[in-house]
């Protein structure tokens, strides 16, 4: 609608760096998704000594319709307030013949689903990754969500596709990478019910898909399910049931099951965060520091068992 046009090209005039595509050198194509693509690329340097600075393009396919393109720019408007070491960065726009590029940090690992899939042994279906390690993934997440919960920010959309890594390694940090529909939708991860836009039911807690309820609470249950994803390594939620099966389910109180490799204590957390009544469960303060303690726990633990075994081989 009009206004919602005008809201949005108005405030980005006022409020977002607008960068002059000759300083963006556009390199390789990282990823598409159903409304553009993204690219690697370079931001060069003002000063002569060519201080570049790598980042990642975000551009949107020609065909998409006006009001996506409005999406697309309030993404780059709420992306651009955000000041969090959990959510990626964004530098500015440029405009480009008629269409807007977002300029955003270059987070180099990829997709956090993509990569849980990929560091999952084929032959036991376990992760390759330690218990502290998939600790820490959840805590950036919770981490960056604690600070859009402090700013009364509902994300509506938390799930382990819409985090990004800065690298695949193991100093490896998880953020928050996707706020608009301008994202890579996976379809089998969304639901069109009746008559409304396409709905992650499967990270959606009873009153945001009964009701169309949505509030920090309901991105509390969401990050309850992306725990889930993170300890079973990618599976999507509710395998073999159904969409419409998966409403049912959860509204007679159906809840997914522990991962194989999943500590009581982390599950323990997941249920607390899938109680029906949104007052019973957890802040992303109270997960936050739940998961902080438990990681030094299990970090203590690895490298206690690690020098453990250090020093049964150097007796
Ligand atoms: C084994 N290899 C490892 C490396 N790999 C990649 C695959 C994709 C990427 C990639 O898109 N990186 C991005 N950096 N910054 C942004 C990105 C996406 N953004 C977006 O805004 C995207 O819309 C977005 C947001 C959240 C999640 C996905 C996509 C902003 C990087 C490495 C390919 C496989």
């Amino acid at each position: 609608n009009p206004n919602y046009r005008w809201y949005s090209h108005r405030l980005l005039k006022g409020t977002i760096v607008e960068i002059d595509k000759s300083q963006i050198q556009i390199n390789t194509l990282l990823g598409r998704g159903a409304f553009g693509e993204v690219f690697r690329g370079i931001l060069l340097g003002r000063e002569r000594n060519g201080n570049n600075t790598d980042i990642a393009v975000k551009r949107l396919s020609k065909c998409a319709d006006e009001q996506s393109q409005d999406k697309f720019l309030l993404e780059a408007l709420i992306l651009f307030k955000f000041q969090h070491k959990n959510i990626v960065k964004c530098l500015g726009i440029s405009s480009s013949n008629g269409g807007y590029m977002i300029l955003l940090e270059l987070m180099l690992g990829g997709d956090l689903k993509t990569f849980l899939r990929n560091t999952k042994d084929k032959q036991t279906q376990k992760s390759t990754l330690k218990v502290s390690e998939l600790l820490r993934l959840a805590g950036d997440i919770a981490c960056g969500l604690n600070y859009l919960e402090s700013l009364h920010f509902v994300h509506r959309d938390v799930a382990a596709r819409n985090c990004l890594l800065t690298n695949l390694g193991p100093n490896r940090v998880a953020k928050l990478g996707d706020f608009g529909l301008a994202k890579d939708i996976l379809l089998h991860d969304y639901y069109r019910k009746e008559g409304t836009a396409l709905l992650p039911i499967r990270w959606m807690p009873p009153e945001a898909f009964l009701e169309g309820y949505f509030s920090s609470k309901s991105d509390v249950w969401a990050f309850g399910v992306l725990m889930w994803e993170i300890f079973t390594s990618g599976f999507i939620p509710y395998p073999g049931l159904q969409n419409n099966d998966v409403m049912t389910f959860v509204r007679k109180g159906g809840r997914l099951e522990i991962p194989a490799i999943c500590p009581q204590s982390i599950y323990d957390l997941m249920c607390w965060c899938w109680q029906n009544d949104t007052v019973e469960r957890p802040s992303f303060q109270t997960i936050y520091k739940f998961l902080v303690i438990t990681h030094k726990k299990f970090q203590s633990d690895e490298c206690f068992s690690n020098d453990q075994c250090n020093e049964d081989r150097s007796s």
